[in-house]
Order: structure tokens, then C-alpha cells, then sequence
């Protein structure tokens, strides 16, 4: 299924959380919405669910308006941050609740045990909510949206309470079954790494609105403003003054396209943190810093030249 939003803007009191918002996601996309804190994701996610009443504007599935149809109506489940479990419910209970009336017990016992030896909860169906870690009940609450097989998938930071190598591991079960079921999906994270990973497409937002939107290779090659700059890619870009180039405006370097060791420009570096394959440089350059990766360690407080392959910019600001 499609979604498609136009000109939706969502107030509260004197806040503008989405703020003229048009979208379109395609059948079977796996698409990201990515922004800092407040920038309007989860409501644009509960606005999509219909658990959130617009302003202005409409919204779409299919080909359907559904602006004014309840939840219940939608066919899109959510995986909400906080899991929203039921907690005098069992596991498998909770597991079992969706799809109560629509499948045999038997069939959805068989799915449920399925989907909790791929999320590796297996051995908690018997246990209630309060008796599980954060990152287990938000296992949980996914395989419970699976359950449903859902045409639209909205998931605001299903993988926030993982820890490192759980993340990694749901994250690729995620794109497995959105890929396998061509489920509509639409993702908020305010993890770069997430969703540089599995979005077709990202939509970065800030206060309300979407700044740019593209394939993350577009958005990671072609940063049309200095907000995007300052907030895509891990790192993001360095925001730099571009006086020290006799450029006007501000610019924005990202740390492979810094070349430290030669180069007309001088600098001195302020901390090096490895990173495993290389390792990521300071380099104060005055009143402006840069960041850099290179391939060995370099010492802190040494003078070092640089130049810069390429950056983005300048911005109007
Ligand atoms: N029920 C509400 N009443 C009043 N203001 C709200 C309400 N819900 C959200 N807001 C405001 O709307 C703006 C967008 O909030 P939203 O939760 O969509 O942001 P977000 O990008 O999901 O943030 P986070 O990453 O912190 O979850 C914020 O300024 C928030 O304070």
C-alpha cells in the first residue's frame, strides 16, 4: 500500500509540530524519517495511524482518503517506542491478541513461536511484561506487530532499548521481513547508522517540516543545506567558516574528504579517537575545527597541514 501525505500541518496550542508536510511512499518502500529531538517524527507517524487528528491537509492510503478514518480502519500497525504491551497479558498472550478471531489459535500459536525464535524471546512466553528487560519487550512489541502481517508498517524507534549487537541482528530481521512481505514501512530513528542502513529512501525533518528528502546515498553526496550538513552521516559534516578557503558562507567538509598531511592549509590537533579501522581527527584550525579520519594515530597537540578533496556549500545562512 501507498501512503501519501498533502500539505498535512498538525498544531498544538501554539506549537507546530508538522508544519505543511507533502509525502509520498511508495508500495513495499522501506522509507526514514530521520530528525533531532522535536523535529515532528512521532507525530507525523501517529498522524499517518490516525491517532492524531491534522490541522490541515490530507492523508492517503492507496488511493483512499483516510483523514477522518479511526485507527482501527487504517490496516497499518505501529511499534511504538514505549511498546504499549498489555501487562496482565503473557507474552504469547500479548503476541496472540492481534490477530484474535482472524486466525486459528493454533496457526497463530505456530507464528508466534516463529517470530519469537527470530526475535530470540522465545523463552519469555510465559513471562509478563514487567518481568522483562526494556530491549526484550520491544522484541515483544515487534513480533507482535508482525503477527498481523500489516500492508503498512510504522515503527517510531523500535530498536532504541537494544543493545549494540541485538540492533544489528533485528535490524536486518526487519529488512527481511519488509522485503519478503513488500510491507509499506516507514521508519523514525534518529540513528544515522539505522537509517543509512535500511532506508530506500530518508526524509530528514527539522521543526516540523522535511528539509531534504532522497536515496541516503543522495542526501549523503548532495547536502542541500546546512542543517542536513550538521545532522546526516556519522560524523556529520565539519561546519565550517568558508573565509579560511576565501569562500563566503559556510561550508561543510566530511571527515574522508580531509587529507591531513600536506595541503596549504595549517592546523592543530585537538583529540583522535579510534575507530576501529581508522581512527577520527580533531583538527582546530584557529577559531574553526574539522574533523578527519586517517588511517593511523597521530599525536594530540601536533601542527599537522591538510587540504580538502571536496566539500558542500556555501549556504546561504
Ligand atoms: N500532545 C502534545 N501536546 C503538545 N505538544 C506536543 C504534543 N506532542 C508533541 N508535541 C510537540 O510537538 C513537537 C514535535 O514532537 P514529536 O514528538 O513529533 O517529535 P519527535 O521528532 O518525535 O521527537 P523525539 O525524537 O524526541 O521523540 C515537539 O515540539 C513537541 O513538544
Amino acid at each position: 500500500m501507498s501512503v501519501r501525505l498533502k500539505s498535512v500541518s498538525k498544531e498544538y496550542r501554539n506549537i507546530k509540530a508538522l508544519d505543511n508536510v507533502n509525502l509520498e511512499i511508495s508500495k513495499g518502500e522501506f522509507f526514514v524519517i530521520l530528525g533531532p529531538s522535536g523535529s515532528g517524527k512521532t507525530t507525523l507517524l501517529r498522524v499517518i495511524a490516525g491517532l492524531e487528528e491534522i490541522t490541515q491537509g490530507n492523508v492517503f492510503i492507496d488511493d483512499d482518503e483516510v483523514t477522518k478514518l479511526p485507527p482501527s480502519r487504517r490496516k497499518v500497525a505501529m511499534v511504538f517506542q514505549n511498546y504499549a504491551l498489555y501487562p496482565h497479558k503473557s507474552v504469547l498472550e500479548n503476541l496472540l491478541m492481534p490477530v484474535e478471531g482472524e486466525m486459528k489459535r493454533d496457526e497463530a500459536s505456530k507464528l508466534a513461536k516463529h517470530l519469537s525464535t527470530l526475535l530470540g524471546i522465545q523463552e519469555y512466553l510465559t513471562s509478563y511484561p514487567s518481568e522483562l528487560s526494556g530491549g526484550q519487550q520491544q522484541r515483544v512489541a515487534l513480533a507482535r506487530a508482525l503477527m498481523k502481517n500489516p500492508k503498512v508498517f510504522l515503527m517510531d524507534e523500535p530498536l532504541s532499548n537494544l543493545d549494540a549487537i541485538q540492533r544489528v541482528s533485528a535490524r536486518k530481521l526487519i529488512k527481511d521481513i519488509q522485503r519478503q512481505n513488500q510491507i509499506t514501512t516507514i521508519y523514525v530513528t534518529h540513528d544515522q547508522v539505522e537509517a543509512m542502513a535500511l532506508a530506500d529512501r530518508v526524509a530528514i525533518m527539522n521543526k516540523g517540516k522535511i528539509v531534504q528528502l532522497g536515496t541516503p546515498e543522495e542526501i549523503y553526496s548532495k547536502v542541500e543545506d546546512e542543517f542536513v550538513a550538521s545532522f546526516f552521516g556519522n560524523p556529520p559534516m565539519s561546519i565550517i567558516n568558508g573565509r579560511i578557503l576565501d569562500i563566503q558562507g559556510q561550508i561543510g567538509v566530511r571527515a574522508e574528504d580531509v587529507e591531513l598531511g600536506q595541503g596549504e592549509l595549517r592546523g592543530r590537533i585537538t583529540d583522535v579517537e579510534f575507530w576501529g579501522d581508522r581512527y577520527l581527527v580533531y583538527v582546530s584550525l584557529g577559531e574553526e575545527e574539522v574533523r578527519a579520519f586517517h588511517p593511523v594515530r597521530l599525536n594530540v597537540g601536533e601542527e599537522i597541514k591538510l587540504r580538502f578533496r571536496k566539500f558542500s556549500g556555501p549556504w546561504k545562512s
